[in-house]
C-alpha cells in the first residue's frame, strides 16, 4: 500500500512529508516523515541517497524532524531523511503505555519473541525491510531515492537501534551514526527492562543477538579495518552518568575484536536532548553523506 500524505511543510527549501501507510509487520498503521531536499525535487536532477533517524524513547516521528536540525545540512548536500515511529501505537497489549521505557514509543528496534510483543512489535523487520520498500516502490515518492545509497542514523534507544541494524546488515548501509547510543543494553537498566520483555528474562544468548557492544565482537566484523561508524556522546549526559550508555564497553569490544574506522567522540558539557543532538546534527549528516557519495 502507497503512503498516504497527511501534510506537507516547506524546510530549508526543501520538503518535508508527514506520511502513514498500513504495516503488515506491525499489524498497525505506521507514521512516518520523509524530508526531500531542493536538489530532489527539481526536475532535472537523478535520484538522491537517503539517511534513516532513529528516534528514542517516547519518540514519535515529529521530535527529531522539528528539533534535530538535520535537513539545514541535508538541504545543502542533496540528500534525503527518513524518520520513522519508534513502535507501533494502539495495540492494547497489558502494559503497553504503563511506561515510557517499554512498550509504545520504545520499540527497540528489535523483533520480539515473547508474546503478546512478538505479533506486532517487530521494528527490526519493519526498519529492515517493509518500510524501504514501502518507500522504494511508492508511486509518489520512490523516484526521488536511490535505493542503493542508505546510510543510517540515531538517538539514544534509536543510537542503539541505529548500531545494531548496521552490524546485523552489513552492506545494507554505507555507514552508521549514533548520538548518545545505549551501547549495551544486556548491561543496563533500560536495556534490562526491554531484553526482559521482549526476548525473555533468561533467554540471555537472544539478547547477545541483539546487543552492540557483543555484535560488534561476530565474525563477521572482527578484524574490520572500516567500520565507517561514528558515535557522540555527551559528558553532561545524565543518562551516561547513570549508566544507561556505557560507551566505554562499545570501545573495549571494538579493541578487542580489532575493529578499525570507529571513532567515539566525547562532547564535553553536553547532555541528553536535542540541544545535543543538533549541536552535531551537521556532522553526522556530513558523515551520513560523505559515506554515501555526495562529499
Ligand atoms: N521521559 C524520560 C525522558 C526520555 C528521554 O529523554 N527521551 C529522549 C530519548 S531517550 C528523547 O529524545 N525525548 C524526547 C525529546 O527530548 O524530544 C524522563 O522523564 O526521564
Amino acid at each position: 500500500m502507497p503512503f498516504e500524505t497527511k501534510a506537507t511543510i516547506t524546510s530549508f527549501g526543501g520538503k518535508l512529508f508527514k506520511l502513514s501507510h498500513p504495516s503488515s509487520t506491525t499489524t498497525t498503521p505506521m507514521a512516518v516523515n520523509l524530508y526531500l531536499p531542493p536538489s530532489a525535487l527539481s526536475s532535472s536532477t537523478t535520484p538522491v541517497p537517503l539517511l534513516i533517524y532513529l528516534s528514542g524513547l517516547t519518540c514519535t516521528p515529529e521530535n527529531c524532524s522539528e528539533k534535530g536540525f538535520f535537513q539545514h545540512r541535508a538541504s545543502q548536500l542533496g540528500l534525503a531523511i527518513l524518520y520513522p515511529d519508534t513502535s507501533p501505537r494502539g495495540l492494547n497489549y497489558p502494559g503497553e503505555t504503563d511506561s515510557w521505557d517499554f512498550g509504545a514509543g520504545a520499540g527497540f528496534y528489535i523483533n520480539a519473541t515473547q508474546s503478546p510483543w512478538n505479533v506486532g512489535y517487530k521494528m527490526q523487520d519493519y526498519i529492515t525491510h517493509e518500510l524501504p520498500q514501502v518507500l522504494f516502490s511508492d508511486p509518489e515518492y520512490g523516484k526521488y531515492i536511490d535505493s542503493s545509497r542508505v546510510s543510517i542514523t540515531g538517538h539514544s534507544m534509536g543510537g542503539h537501534g541505529a548500531l545494531t541494524l548496521y552490524l546485523k546488515n552489513k552492506g545494507t548501509y554505507k555507514s552508521v551514526s549514533a548520538f548518545a547510543p545505549i551501547c549495551n543494553p544486556s548491561n543496563c537498566p533500560w536495556g534490562q527492562k526491554a531484553f526482559s520483555g521482549y526476548l525473555g528474562a533468561d533467554n540471555k544468548e537472544e539478547w547477545k543477538k541483539n546487543d552492540a557492544t557483543e555484535l560488534i565482537k561476530s565474525q563477521e566484523w572482527k578484524g574490520e579495518k572500516d567500520a565507517r561508524i561514528l558515535v557522540d556522546v555527551g559528558t553532561a549526559d545524565g543518562f551516561y552518568e547513570k549508566g544507561q550508555l556505557l560507551p566505554e564497553k562499545f570501545e573495549e569490544a571494538v579493541k578487542e575484536a580489532g575493529v578499525g574506522g570507529v571513532k567515539v567522540r566525547y562532547q564535553e558539557g553536553y547532555d541528553h536532548s536535542y540541544y545535543f543532538m543538533a549541536s552535531f546534527a551537521d556532522e553526522h549528516v556530513e558523515w551520513a553523506a560523505k559515506n554515501l557519495g555526495l562529499l
